[in-house]
Order: structure tokens, then sequence, then C-alpha cells
């Protein structure tokens, strides 16, 4: 029998820590997604950059305490300082998150997130069409937008993380994270959520923000999607629809104060 998974650093103690380090956060991400993303991270505590192009990204990856790299908007340029960016924080030793944005698309948008597995990503967050597909099963999606319930993910989820040695987080009405050993699901969070492009994206440079603070990168990516959850309940509460969520979410990811955070954080042994 396996023990249930705990954790050692508390969502509350993760926050404190994350605010108090204000992470520099080098991201790759898509063009929909970089002002969102970058207001995302600034509104929890963390401070990012972002730097794309192969002549610096490399040499960026190496100073900054995470990386984060998404494959939405992808062109060659991009992929080769996508590739240079990861090898660059390999070699100094950082983590860095990968999030692979409707890989399954076209043969490029494939090759290119095959050639980013390789480089051993530290964490992969994605949606569960997503995950799925990465996990050798199928899905009717075709774009960026799931079709599948992460429940029908949680398998793909846990042979990609022991086959990729790294861990997995599956995003969705209840969030699913694993490392292959261990397993938690994650409640909260907002239907709105999904009505708002670019909320998951932002979310891959947050766990990247927590991995680069804690040394346990399955805890980071948990205390990520807790401070999501739980800052996307309060926008909600009194949001008029998707354009109101959007503005009160960023509010309440700056908002949220350790104390509550631990109060509110809805946590399940998966
Ligand atoms: N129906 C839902 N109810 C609550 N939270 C949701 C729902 N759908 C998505 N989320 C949340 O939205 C965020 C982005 O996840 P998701 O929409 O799965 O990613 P992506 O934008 O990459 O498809 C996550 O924090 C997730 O928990
Ligand atoms: C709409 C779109 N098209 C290419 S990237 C992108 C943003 C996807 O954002 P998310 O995965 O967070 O919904
Ligand atoms: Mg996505």
């Amino acid at each position: 029998m396996t023990e249930p998974t705990t954790l050692t650093t508390t969502p509350g103690a993760a926050l404190e820590a994350m605010r108090a380090a204000r992470p520099l956060i080098h991201c790759i991400t898509n063009f929909v997604a970089m002002n969102i993303a970058a207001n995302t991270l600034l509104a929890a505590g963390a401070s990012p950059a972002m730097i794309h192009t192969p002549e610096e990204a490399g040499e960026f990856a190496r100073i900054a305490a995470a990386l984060t790299v998404n494959i939405g908007t992808l062109s060659p340029l991009w992929v080769e300082g996508m590739k240079l960016a990861a090898e660059g924080a390999n070699a100094a030793g950082r983590p860095w998150v990968l999030d692979p944005v409707a890989h399954y698309a076209t043969a490029y948008r494939s090759r290119a997130n095959a050639e980013l597995l390789a480089l051993s990503p530290t964490v992969i967050r994605g949606n569960a069409s997503e995950i799925m597909v990465l996990g050798g099963e199928t899905s009717a999606t075709r774009g960026a937008d799931a079709a599948d319930p992460v429940a029908a993910a949680e398998n793909a989820a846990r042979s990609l993380a022991l086959k990729q040695t790294c861990t997995v987080a599956v995003t969705g009405e209840i969030d699913f994270v694993t490392d292959g050993t261990r397993a938690l699901r994650i409640h909260g969070g907002s239907a709105l959520m999904p009505q708002v492009t670019a909320l998951g994206c932002s979310l891959t440079c947050l766990v990247g923000a927590y991995a680069a603070v804690l040394p346990d990168a399955f805890e980071a990516t948990v205390a990520a999607l807790v401070h999501y959850a739980v800052a996307g309940e309060n926008a909600a509460a009194d949001a008029d629809g998707p354009g109101s969520f959007g503005w009160r979410f960023l509010d309440a990811l700056a908002a949220l104060t350790p104390a509550e955070l631990e109060a509110r954080a809805r946590v399940e042994a998966a």
C-alpha cells in the first residue's frame, strides 16, 4: 500500500517564501499570453522577464531563478530560443516548466514539443487533453482548449511523470498533480477561468515562480495551483462575466494572504 501524499511546506508558507524571494522568472510564452502572464507574476509576488530571442535566451536562463517555456505561438527562431534557454537552465541547475499548448495540432508543433521534452523539463503543466495525448492516449480536441475532464487524464499524467522523471500538473475543474509516486487533487477556481484566454499559460509562469523557491517541484506546483484556485474563487464571487473576472483575478492574486491561503486551500489525496 502506498502512503498518502502530504505536504512538508503548506500553501501559506510557500506563498510567504515566494513573495519574500520575489524570484526573477524567465518566461518564453506566446503572443496572446505575454502581458497577462507578466501581470500575473507581478500580482502574485514574483518578477517576470519575457525574453525569447536565441541571441540572449540561453544566457538569461542562467541568470533567472527559473524558466518557463510555452509553445502557444511558435516560429523557428522562437523554438531555437526555447531550446537554448532550456539548456541554459539545465546547465545552471535551475528548474524549468513546459506548457505544451495544443502540441498535437500540427506536425511542426509536435516536433518542437518533442525536442523540448528531450531537454527534461522539471514540471509539465497542461490541460487534460494536452496531457492525455502526451501520455499516449487520444483526444478529440484540436486547438488550445481542453475537450476532456481532468479525471480522464490522471493515468496519462502518472505515466508521463514516470517516463519523464518530472512533475505533471493537469488543470481543469479539479486539478491533478503527480510526480509518478505522489499525487494530489486541488479544488477551487471558477468556470470563468477557461473563458479568459491565457490563464493556463500564466499559471505555468506562476508554477515557475514557486519552483524557483521551493526545492521540491511537486510541492511547488501544488502551491502555485492552490494560490490560483483560491484567487479564482475570490475573483468569481463578485465578477459579472469573463471581462470583470480578468481584472478581479489579478487583484485577488495580489490580495491573498498566507493565512487566508492556509485556511481556504482544498487539497485532497489522489
Ligand atoms: N471549470 C473550471 N472550474 C474551476 N477552475 C477551472 C475550470 N477550468 C479551468 N480552471 C482553472 O483554470 C486555470 C487554467 O487551467 P486550464 O483552463 O485547464 O488551462 P489551459 O488554459 O491551458 O487550457 C487552472 O487554474 C484551472 O484550475
Ligand atoms: C488562444 C491561443 N492560441 C495560441 S496560444 C493561445 C493561448 C492559450 O492560452 P491558454 O492555454 O492559457 O488557454
Ligand atoms: Mg494552455
